[in-house]
């Protein structure tokens, strides 16, 4: 049982044993609802004995009230064991689930999340996981509960008098078989409800993200009923869903009803043939009662099942991703990083053969030298760095660090060797001080402040308000491009790591600040193995190796002298970039 709920609803193994008590919980205290039918149905048979014939005893009054007592707090202890067990186990197994899920994130590899827009994951780990632990709190407990109870309660009827068992409780399968018949039809609107949801989370979170662009091109109009129309049509997807849902979950709970006309029916035939007293049919009545509700809302916990299992779909599709792993504590003897042979693919094409962008790359990046990837736009260079530092696997070759393959690195392990600027610098919203301390969690603020005014930063931070302690803003939306590159150049110098990963690290920056944070570069780069990437040519020319890339080859490599000699691809780069350097308006 545990096992089936574990791959079922892809639960831990204590969350699968919480729902098992959650569902014997619920199960317990819907029997308990019968036990008051019970006395009543004794107490009335006692009073009525003389109108009805028998020769039942009155017990005295304190007997009937000790006992209300008694079924009032069994019934009462049962709610609450179901309460702890749904409630709060549910809370626990879905806070675990969230944990779960972002520690996988940090091992799937960035292709995973190339695929996968960002709303469609913030709509599993959010909103997913809260529809989840709806199910775990209400549907699925209850439908288990109230279709067990059911059982149960049904056996004490058909024992107690099968014809009117039989009467009452021949719509239950038929009930069931109309939910779960429109299974198809139910996910089919479902599915088409989830996707129209995506898609008006993208929407808006797309619109949010560029709102600057839309305003500048002046298409906020136009903008703004691409938006209109996706929220809209998930508006329609809910409603159809919801119809959907409720035209086979209403007839199921009509025909629920049903039973309990034919239960009278049948009682009235057997009381008239003198087959039973009215007593019992009466018990019979009160016990439908006592049944059908909780009947009735295991057929809507059903149909909330169905839509549930997409949502774990969902996560289980996360779940199953294959993780990047490696060994931790690894000892380099050395910081060389050779690439050999590599082929990489993002994607793969149509027909399913992977669409390569790297092929058969090979070069050394050696410690103590400054190597410089250089090359048309689109030949790999960004790539290439992101390949060093494991953010993807390659497809074939291998890229190995100090002779070990980084692919037998644990990621982490991995990066704790590497500090990284990209030109895209992701900032949050912090203080300066901790945005700046990410680059080595434990400096001190001296350590901070030092790697700030080596990176240039000193002389904005002083004019913010709090100096240091200056909240920045969503990804820093409140310093310019060149002082967020700062800041993140401040973070590698922080790091000081031995692999050193600049990707237009200095493209923001103005030419005097330009030279001024190279200065404070190649103090840090001394005896460390460094790859840049930089699109003004000057900026890589005192390089020690310069590995031109073009179409995902290696085009041509050496020095600055020797590839201007070659009279190449780099030849012919550096004089466009001169001649543009004299372009003016
Ligand atoms: N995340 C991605 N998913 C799919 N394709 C990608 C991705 N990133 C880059 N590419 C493709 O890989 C190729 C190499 O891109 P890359 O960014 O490495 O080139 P680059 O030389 O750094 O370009 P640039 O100088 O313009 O930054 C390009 O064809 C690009 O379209």
């Amino acid at each position: 049982m545990t096992q089936y709920f574990i791959n079922k609803f892809a639960l831990s193994e204590k969350g699968a044993k919480d729902l098992v008590k959650a569902i014997i919980a619920c199960t317990l205290t819907y029997i308990s609802f019968m036990f008051p039918v019970g006395l009543l149905y004794t107490v009335l048979r006692a009073l009525l004995a003389p109108y009805i014939g028998g020769v039942e005893k009155v017990l005295p009054l304190y007997v009937y009230i000790i006992i209300s007592v008694i079924i009032l707090v069994v019934i009462w202890i049962f709610e609450k064991i179901q309460y702890d067990a749904t409630f709060l186990s549910s809370y626990e197994e879905s806070a675990n689930q969230r944990i779960s899920i972002a520690e996988k994130m940090r091992k799937i590899p960035l292709s995973f999340f190339g695929k996968k827009d960002l709303s469609d994951l913030t709509t599993t780990i959010m909103t997913d996981c809260a529809g989840i632990e709806t199910a775990f709190s209400h549907y699925i407990p209850e439908l288990f509960g109230a279709v067990l109870a059911v059982v149960i309660v049904g056996i004490g009827l058909l024992i107690t008098d099968w014809r009117l068992a039989a009467a009452l409780l021949w719509v239950v399968p038929i009930a069931f078989a109309i939910t779960i018949g429109g299974r198809k039809q139910q996910d089919k609107a479902n599915k088409l409800h989830d996707n129209s949801k995506l898609e008006r989370a993208d929407s808006i979170q797309e619109c949010l993200e560029t709102i600057r662009e839309i305003k500048a091109n002046n298409q906020s109009e136009r903008y703004l009923e691409k938006v209109d129309k996706t929220l809209r049509t998930s508006e329609k997807m809910n409603i159809m869903a919801e119809v959907n849902t409720a035209i086979f979950v209403i007839s199921a709970q009509m025909l629920l009803r049903v039973g309990v006309a034919t239960l009278v029916l049948a009682g009235a035939k057997l009381i008239t043939v003198g087959k039973i007293d009215f007593l019992t049919l009466l018990m019979f009545l009160i016990a439908a009662s006592r049944v059908f509700d909780p009947l009735a809302m295991a057929l809507q916990n059903l149909a909330a099942v169905f839509a549930t299992e997409l949502k774990i779909n969902r996560m289980k599709e996360i779940q199953s991703q294959k993780i990047q792993t490696g060994k931790g504590n690894v000892e380099f003897e050395h910081y060389d990083i050779c690439f050999e042979h590599v082929g990489f693919a993002y994607n793969k094409k149509e027909n399913d053969d992977l669409e390569y962008v790297l092929n058969d790359v090979s070069f050394i990046a050696k410690q103590g030298e400054v190597t410089a990837l250089v090359g048309p736009s689109g030949g790999g260079k960004s790539t290439v760095s992101k390949l060093a530092a494991r953010f993807w696997d390659v497809q074939s070759g291998k890229i190995t660090i100090g002779g070990t393959n980084i692919s037998e690195i644990e990621p982490e392990e991995l990066l704790r060797n590497y500090a990284i600027v990209f030109q895209d610098v992701v900032l949050f919203n912090n203080t300066i001080m901790e945005n700046i301390r990410l680059g080595r969690r434990g400096a001190t603020d001296k350590e901070v402040i030092h790697a700030a005014k080596m990176a240039m930063c000193e002389e904005f931070i002083e004019k913010m308000p709090l100096g240091y302690q200056t909240v920045i803003g969503e990804n820093g939306s409140t310093l310019s491009g060149g002082e967020r590159q700062r800041i993140s150049i401040a973070r590698a110098l922080l790091k000081d790591a031995p692999v050193i990963l600049l990707d237009e690290a200095t493209a923001s920056l103005d030419v005097e600040n330009e030279s001024k944070v190279q200065k404070a570069l190649s103090r840090l780069i001394r005896n460390k193995t460094v790859l840049v990437i930089a699109h003004r040519m000057r900026t890589i020319a005192g390089a020690d190796h310069i590995v031109v890339l073009a179409e995902g080859g290696v085009a041509e490599e050496g020095t600055h002298e020797e590839l201007l000699n070659a009279g190449g691809l780099y030849h012919k780069l550096w004089d466009l970039q001169t001649k543009s350097a004299e372009w003016t308006l």
